[in-house]
């Protein structure tokens, strides 16, 4: 892995006898985007409380960039390399959005020019600009949500922790937010980014960690999770009889089963391999010979490889 963004070690946190966050290691490279998916309960808030030094570990450390982060006042720029986007932060309704940026921009000690050229460039990235002069309880949700980023990444963070901020919102609220975390991931910030629903971030984070009753029980690099898991199926049609196909595919080492679908002239070939080893069988078929009017390979979806990993609560 690349250098380490974010790094805990045996961190946990306990609330009278309950233990909210249990012995957590988690491992997050400098520039990826993480998602933290967990049922209610799981202690997501919890271990980012903890990130953000919201919260006191019981025991445990935690390293950002390598240095140690503390809850006192040895490190204060440390702590201002850190973003942290609660699930519940209010927004104060009767400010208009540039009122309520340059407030909180005032208060990281941003000077004038550069205070209003921050303002203006946040404003560009949450695609708020036209909005600036609107109150903000004419917003709406997405819009609110958006300027709530907009006030997380105004001292320009190396680490953004953000709890649960697409939950509540509609399908294209979503994706004007998912939009902004891509070009938040391309400017190579780090982003652990928490939810209870996979789908919600399945696109667009390269990394995912499962947190059930406190325990990280899952970290993995998408690639790492795809090629581990992936059994694909890929549907082929050829001109005419189906059986030279199948003559092929018995003798192929990554296929692992088919099934000919009834009435047609197409087989449903069940695989195991990755896309060079895909490629390798659609030559092989193309050099027996055979008329092939369909290759298409179907990878199998995130959520339904957690089912297989019986994470069922998260997905
Ligand atoms: N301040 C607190 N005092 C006592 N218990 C707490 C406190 N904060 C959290 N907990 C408990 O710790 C556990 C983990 O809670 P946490 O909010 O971290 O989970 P979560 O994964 O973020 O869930 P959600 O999706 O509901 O936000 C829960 O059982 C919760 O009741």
């Amino acid at each position: 892995m690349a250098e380490l963004a974010i790094e805990t070690r045996a961190l946990t946190k306990q609330f009278d006898r309950h233990l909210a966050v249990n012995d957590l290691d988690l491992q997050v490279g400098a520039g990826e985007v993480y998602g933290l998916i967990g049922p209610n309960g799981a202690g997501k808030t919890t271990l980012l409380r903890m990130l953000a030094t919201a919260e006191e570990p019981t025991t445990g450390e935690i390293y950002i960039h390598g240095e140690r982060l503390k809850r006192d006042r040895t490190n204060s720029s440390l702590k201002q390399r850190l973003g942290y986007l609660p699930d519940d932060f209010p927004l104060y309704d009767d400010l208009t959005v540039w009122d309520y940026l340059d407030y909180f921009a005032r208060l990281y000690y941003l000077r004038e020019p550069k205070r209003s050229r921050r303002l203006y460039e946040v404003l560009e990235l949450v695609q708020l600009t036209h909005k600036r002069k609107s109150q903000i309880a004419t917003l709406s949700r997405g819009m609110k949500q958006r300027l709530s980023l907009a006030r997380t990444i105004i001292h320009e963070p190396l680490v953004l922790l953000l709890d649960e901020p697409v939950s509540g919102l509609d399908p294209i609220a979503r994706m004007q937010f998912r939009d902004i975390i891509k070009s938040l991931h391309e400017a190579r910030m780090t982003i652990i980014i928490s939810s209870h629903v996979l789908s919600d971030l399945e696109d667009f984070c390269t990394s995912i960690g499962i947190m059930e009753l406190g325990y990280l029980v899952e970290s993995a690099s998408l690639q790492q999770l795809y090629q581990r898991l992936s059994h694909q199926h890929i549907l082929i049609g050829v001109f005419g009889d189906v059986e030279p196909l199948i003559n092929q595919l018995k003798n192929h080492p990554r296929v692992e089963g088919w099934e000919i679908i009834p009435q047609t002239e197409k087989v449903r070939v069940k695989f195991s391999g990755n896309p060079e080893n895909c490629a390798d069988l659609l030559r092989t078929l193309m050099a027996a010979n055979l008329a092939i009017t369909e290759f298409a390979p179907a990878q199998e979806s995130l959520e339904s490889i957690f089912l297989k990993l019986e994470h069922k609560q998260a997905s």
